[in-house]
């Protein structure tokens, strides 16, 4: 079977399994970012499913896919939300660090080791699809969102963050993270598979998608928080599309 998984690039994401959970590990830029993700990612979702955010469970019927869900730092808010979650990576290490936070948490999530084509190919329909920081680690960006784009039903969300390509990009994303900073390993990211908002956009639309939205995540170093912009989609950005 065809798979747009890339080896070297799961292979990254085995070694660092154990530290998903640890704030101060090597997700830390991850960690950082999860309020500000949410808030894009649930206001979407409000959006497009006519979702009360102060309800009890808002989420609630709603059945999500977050596919690359490393740990589950995305999955389990969702599922404290209400939603019904299957949690998906093609690195089989990081299942069960994610099982056993969600058991120590007492929540529910379905996780499993497999990938898009492969769920695709079994016909599995979801209402949203999380896609959140992995086009840029697999092996064909366009093989893989449409098989993500084939997982949603008609009327389905499809939420695809990764990160831009220029230089700003590199200075920020790979030296500054990884060089500077020491946030992530160095060479957790290729600068040449960062993907432009537009070329993102192409994708989505060959997968056929409709793209609705996008907005940059942007570090402020004084404050030392990520915020939502609408115009500075220079570094880190976020997109929403819709199945028709
Ligand atoms: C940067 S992490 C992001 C994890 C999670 N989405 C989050 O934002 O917290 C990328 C994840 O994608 C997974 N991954 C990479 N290529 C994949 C593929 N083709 N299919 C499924 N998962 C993949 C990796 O194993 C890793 O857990
Ligand atoms: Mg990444």
């Amino acid at each position: 079977m065809q798979t747009t998984v890339e080896p070297s690039e799961i292979a990254k994401f085995e070694a660092m399994a154990a530290e998903w959970w640890d704030p101060e590990g090597k997700f830390k830029p991850l960690h950082m970012l999860n309020p500000c993700r949410l808030d894009y990612i649930t206001d979407q979702i409000a959006g497009e499913f006519d979702r009360d955010l102060s309800a009890q469970a808002p989420l609630e019927g709603l059945r999500i896919l977050d596919i690359g869900c490393g740990g589950g730092l995305l999955c389990e808010p969702m599922a404290r939300l209400g939603a019904t979650v299957v949690g998906v990576d093609a690195a089989a290490r990081n299942i069960p660090v994610a099982q056993t936070h969600a058991e120590q948490s007492g929540l529910e999530i379905d996780y499993r080791h497999t990938t898009a084509e492969a769920l695709a190919e079994a016909g599995e329909q979801f209402d949203v699809v999380l896609n959140m920081e992995v086009v840029e680690h697999v092996a064909d960006p366009q093989d893989y969102l449409d098989a993500c784009a084939r997982l949603l039903r008609p009327g389905g969300l499809h939420v695809c963050s990764t990160i831009n390509r220029n230089p700003k990009s590199f200075a920020m994303a790979i030296v500054g993270a990884e060089y500077v900073m020491r946030w992530l390993p160095k060479g957790t990211h290729e600068w040449k598979r960062f993907i432009t908002p537009d070329e993102l956009y192409g994708h989505l639309r060959a997968a056929g998608l409709d793209p609705v939205d996008r907005k940059g995540f942007v570090f402020n170093p004084v404050t030392w928080r990520w915020s939502l912009s609408d115009r500075d989609l220079s570094v880190n950005y976020v997109t929403a599309a819709l199945r028709p």
